[in-house]
């Protein structure tokens, strides 16, 4: 199993690489950026682990050479926030970034699995789904956009109200995108159930759709959630490698292209988009099925689901004609 990370050096690369060192899982990890690779590299590999480490900068071919035999790629490259931005404001330079990295993987490692963790991740994941369909290459049940955190939020806030011991223990689907309001938690589909009182309701649903917010303005100019983000990222990688390795009933929401996951087009005609995250079931192949949580919704949920889905078009659209009318990728 052949793990690379592409932005390995910065906030999110470097824990996350971390994580994924100390994982018996992995017996091989890249490390990939425009800059810092041959320090990280050094550090990591003096841990007692499985995995062996390499490390690559965008000189000599580094990137091709990152990638090749790659199984799993994931992708925190690119800029973060700063107080004042929405993950939008990103779109200018982490379009080109994600363009240009899932190119070298079109070219060298169609079949591996793409992680997104690149904001604006709403458009970010159509971005790297048109340069796969460019290319010829594009399979929906390997691409992901990796909105664990938004899961991982909901089952930390929610535990103020449950005081359960292990927050993570009740397990809550968040739907649809990756940015503010298009963030759909349902805590009415929390297992075991929650009883959150109708006055806590609103602000905790507030507070995982702006949790990201919180951290941006807590770093004051430094960046946004880096080391939650790794946790998260590492949580998502674990499940994809644990479910092709062929471990059952592995099921974790993420943002894909819903028409080409079995069960995922139906959704994607109930939301009017392509794009959309649900519930995943995971397995050798990837994003085995999607499955409909829609049905299940409460009234409360119903109003939160229209405004992502209005808000998510826009996001979808400006990923896709990103790809399909820029000159082309490099
Ligand atoms: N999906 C999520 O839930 C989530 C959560 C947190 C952050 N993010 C996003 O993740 C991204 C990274 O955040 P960060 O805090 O780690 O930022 P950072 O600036 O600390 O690190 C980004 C790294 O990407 C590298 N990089 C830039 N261009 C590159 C290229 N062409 N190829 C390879 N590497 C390149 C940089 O050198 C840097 O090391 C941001 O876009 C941020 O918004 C997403
Ligand atoms: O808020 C951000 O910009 C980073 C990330 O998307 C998050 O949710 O923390």
């Amino acid at each position: 199993m052949k793990a690379v990370v592409c932005g390995a050096s910065g906030g999110i690369g470097q824990p996350l690489s971390l994580l994924l060192k100390a994982s018996p899982l992995i017996d091989e990890l890249a490390l990939f950026d425009v800059v810092g690779t041959p320090g990280v590299t050094a550090d990591l590999s003096h841990i007692s682990s499985v995995a062996k480490v390499t490390g690559y900068l965008k000189e000599d071919d580094g990137l091709r050479k990152a990638l090749t035999g790659a199984d799993v790629v994931v992708i925190p490259a690119g800029v973060p926030r700063k107080p004042g931005m929405t993950r939008d404001d990103l779109f200018n330079i982490n379009a080109g970034i994600v363009r240009d990295l899932i190119t070298g993987v079109a070219e060298t490692c169609p079949k591996a699995f793409i992680l997104v963790i690149s904001n604006p991740v709403n458009s970010t994941v159509p971005i790297a789904a048109e340069v796969m369909k460019k290319a010829g290459v594009f399979d929906p049940k390997r691409l992901f956009g990796v909105t664990t955190l938004d899961v991982v939020r909901a089952e930390t806030f929610v535990q103020e109200i449950t005081e359960e011991k292990d927050p993570s223990k009740t397990v809550i689907p968040v739907i649809g995108g990756h940015s503010g309001e298009t963030i759909v938690p349902l805590f009415s589909m929390a297992k075991p159930a929650v009883d959150i009182p109708a006055d806590k309701l609103g602000p905790l649903v507030k507070r995982v759709q702006f949790g990201g917010d919180e951290v941006v303005q807590a770093k004051g100019g430094a960046g946004s959630a880096t080391l939650s983000m790794a946790y998260a990222g590492y949580r998502f990688t674990r499940s994809v490698i644990k479910a092709v390795k062929g471990e059952k009933g592995i099921i974790e929401p993420s943002y894909v292209y819903l028409p080409g996951v079995e069960g995922g087009d139906a959704i994607a005609k109930e939301v009017g988009v392509d794009f959309f995250s649900v519930p995943i079931e995971l397995g050798p192949s990837g994003a085995e099925s999607a499955q409909n949580v829609l049905s299940s919704v409460s009234s409360e949920e119903k109003q939160l689901l229209e405004v992502c889905k209005r808000d998510l078009k826009g996001s979808i659209d400006k990923g896709v004609g990103f790809v399909t009318t820029s000159p082309g990728a490099k």
